[in-house]
């Protein structure tokens, strides 16, 4: 995939995003933006809920925006937190990005002071459960 990755772009569609974030129980805001294959920008927030279990994070729904939209291959992704600590994508979120982005794809994080870190999805979910190991699956007969 050869999408040129505009980093300052993707950061501040993050952060803006985060100023939507609907968090009155954690008090921590999240934006994440993501670079899918055609160009395009999707973001998200997280959307808390009274029953803290229905909570999903801002990774999960910027994804969701962006599937529903057609999309279905990415090439980065950017996660804000107005914080000094940068944050990664949580476990459950990782798994959910390990879907539709290839191991080698940069999943970054940044935060109000504009410092960025970033890891391969490899390094944060490595051998990762995809949708390749259910294939495999349905040609052994049970
Ligand atoms: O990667 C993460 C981690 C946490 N959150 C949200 C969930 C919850 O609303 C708040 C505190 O965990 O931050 C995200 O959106 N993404």
């Amino acid at each position: 995939m050869n999408t040129t990755i505009d980093w300052a772009q993707l950061q501040l569609q993050a952060k803006a995003a985060s100023d939507q974030a609907y968090a009155p129980y954690s008090h921590f805001p999240v934006g994440v933006a993501i670079l899918a294959s055609s160009g395009r920008i999707y973001t998200g927030c997280n959307v808390e809920n009274a029953s803290y279990g229905g909570t999903t994070c801002a990774e999960r729904n910027a994804i969701a925006a962006a599937v529903v939209a057609g999309e279905r291959q990415f090439a980065a992704l950017v996660v804000y937190t107005p914080q000094d600590k940068l944050t990664p994508p949580c476990g459950i979120c990782r798994q959910v990005i390990a879907e539709f982005f290839t191991p080698d794809s940069p999943v970054a994080s940044c935060n109000h002071l504009g410092a960025l870190q970033s890891w391969t999805l490899a390094e944060l979910l490595p051998d990762a459960f995809t949708p390749t190991y259910l294939a495999a699956s349905t040609k052994v007969k049970s």
